[in-house]
Parts: structure tokens; C-alpha cells; sequence
């Protein structure tokens, strides 16, 4: 079924290797390619990116997108370090970090458009491609709902085979900050954190995160937040996680990351809506599991 082909405001394009749904709607901009279901521009009509894109992003096949949201799914992060029953699913050598999905390709589910927002919907099909890594079956659709105001993103997981299933992931959400010593978030205060840099110690989040540095954390809560990036106020609230990831390379990592510049670590941070750590979600066959973030934009009061 093609899903375009009423459509008003989006068409399809290639960008590098990659096909590219482009959105030109009176009210907002978006570019969001099939591969990863992988947004990674959304400005309303006016406005710049809310999402960050590294300059050095390549559009390859089989890569992903440094910026914007990639999606981390059926794990998230190194498959090493995630709970037993995510583990126990993971077969074979070199499992990749944050799942398939992101290097997958998804296909067109849904469609709607109006005056006044767009709404899409992409699916990602258990094919004999994620049989390599993962030993277990389920079916993954996200939907993106774009308006003047907001930004939002749910990710339905379906197990849609005949065991129990258990997985981690992630809306990996970059943000631009023109001053990452300038930026804080608030909302996190008395959460407990692992911090994945040194031993994954638990620590308590005392007063709003700040950024000195390399940072990797692992919030066991999702509290509405709001993040203030220098120039910018972004709010992010989250549904069915109960974790947030907060990391920033700082500046050795920076170097060794792909498609990343060495001093882009001054200019970014990601905020993750999760399910991470223990935070990791089973579902028995047939049930299903949505998790889903909504981001919006603040002026600063002059
Ligand atoms: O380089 P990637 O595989 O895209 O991962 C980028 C980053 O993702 C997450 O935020 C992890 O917590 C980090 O440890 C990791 O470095």
C-alpha cells in the first residue's frame, strides 16, 4: 500500500544511500530516514533543528546516523552489560551495541496529515536478518507525531512469539546546546544513577546534572525534565520507561567516536528515554509494551 500517495506534505528522497521521508508542512519541517525509522530534523516553521545532527553524519546503509533519535532496540548499549533474561537471548560474536533496529530497514505502516499536524507510523517486521544476534521474535512499530509545539515518538514493542520475551532500548535522543558547561537538567534531583563510568556505582543526583566532561548515566526514573542548553529550554516527559540515560562524551571519547568531530562534545548532549538497566521490560506472548517521549520548547523570557 503506498501511504504517500495523497500525501501533501511528504515525499520520499535519497539522501546519500539512504531513502529519506522528507515532510514540508506549512507549520514544521522533517527528515526522517527508513532506515533506523532514524528522525534527525524537526524544526516548526521558524524555528532551527530541535535534534542534533553531527556535521560529519554519514548517510550509509548498515550505518547509523550520529544525531538526531536513533532507536536503540531489542537492547540497549553493550549487550555485555545487560540484565540475564536480555542476555540469554543474544547469540553469536561482535552483537552490535543498542540492538538492530537502528540499521534495519522499516517500512511505512500509516499516514494522516492535517492543518495542524502530521502523524506517521513505521514498522520494523522480524525478518531472518536479526536471527544472527537475537534468538528471540517481535514485531516493533513507531509512531511520529509532529506539531507546531511538540515532538512525539512511541515505540510499540509486540511479542509476537509463542515465549516469554525480554528487552531494553531507547529513544536516543540528541539535543544541541550551544554550551555544554552552560547546560543543566532539572527534574533528575534525589534520582539514583548508575554511572556507567566508574564500575556502575550507584550514586544520588544532587541538584540539577551539569556536564564537566565525559558523562554515561543511568537515571533509575524518568521524571519530567526540562533541559536548558544555553540558548535553548527543552521539556522532555516520558511514558513506560523508568530510566533516562544522560550522556555526553566529553573530549577523549569524542575522538575515538564515529562520524563525531573532536569538539562537537561542547555542543550536544543526549537525554534518553529508557528502559535500561532494571529497568528492562518482559512481556509474555502477545503482550505488548509502548514507550514513548514527548519533547517541547520553551522561549526563554526575555
Ligand atoms: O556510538 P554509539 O554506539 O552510537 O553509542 C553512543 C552512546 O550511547 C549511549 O548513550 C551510551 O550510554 C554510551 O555509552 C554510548 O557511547
Amino acid at each position: 500500500m503506498n501511504h504517500l500517495a495523497n500525501a501533501r506534505h511528504a515525499r520520499l528522497t535519497r539522501v546519500g544511500e539512504l531513502d529519506v521521508l522528507e515532510i514540508s508542512h506549512p507549520r514544521f519541517h522533517a527528515s526522517l530516514a527508513l532506515q533506523g525509522a532514524h528522525l534527525y530534523r524537526f524544526a516548526p516553521a521558524g524555528d532551527q533543528n530541535w535534534l542534533w545532527l553531527s556535521p560529519s553524519a554519514r548517510f550509509e546503509l548498515g550505518r547509523s546516523i550520529r544525531g538526531g533519535i536513533p532507536i536503540c532496540w531489542p537492547w540497549f548499549g553493550d549487550p555485555a552489560r545487560n540484565p540475564g533474561p536480555v542476555r540469554s537471548q543474544l547469540r553469536g560474536s561482535d552483537i552490535p551495541a543498542h540492538g538492530f533496529a537502528r540499521t534495519a530497514p522499516w517500512s511505512l505502516a500509516g499516514f494522516q496529515e492535517t492543518a495542524e499536524d502530521l502523524t506517521l507510523a513505521l514498522v520494523l517486521e522480524p525478518s531472518v536478518n536479526h536471527r544472527e544476534h537475537w534468538a528471540a521474535t517481535a514485531r516493533a512499530q513507531i509512531t511520529f507525531r509532529f506539531s507546531p509545539s511538540a515532538l512525539t515518538l512511541e515505540l510499540t514493542t509486540e511479542n509476537n512469539g509463542s515465549g516469554a520475551l525480554a528487552i531494553t532500548q531507547a529513544l536516543h535522543t540528541y539535543l544541541p546546546a550551544s554550551g555544554i558547561e552552560q547546560t543543566t537538567i532539572s527534574g533528575l534531583e534525589g534520582v539514583t544513577y548508575l554511572d556507567t563510568l566508574d564500575r556502575w556505582q550507584p550514586r544520588n543526583q544532587d541538584g540539577p546534572v551539569w556536564f564537566r566532561g565525559e558523562t554515561d548515566r543511568i537515571y533509575q526514573a524518568a521524571p519530567d525534565m526540562t533541559i536548558e542548553t544555553g540558548e535553548r529550554i527543552y521539556r522532555l516527559t516520558a511514558r513506560g520507561s523508568a530510566s533516562t540515560v544522560v550522556w555526553n562524551p566529553g573530549p577523549d571519547k569524542a575522538r575515538r567516536l564515529s562520524d563525531f568531530p573532536d569538539n562537537a562534545w561542547t555542543s550536544m548532549l543526549c537525554v534518553e528515554t529508557a528502559n535500561a538497566a532494571d529497568d528492562y521490560r518482559e512481556l509474555s506472548a502477545g503482550q505488548k509494551h509502548t514507550l514513548a517521549m514527548t519533547l517541547s520548547r520553551e522561549r526563554r523570557a526575555s
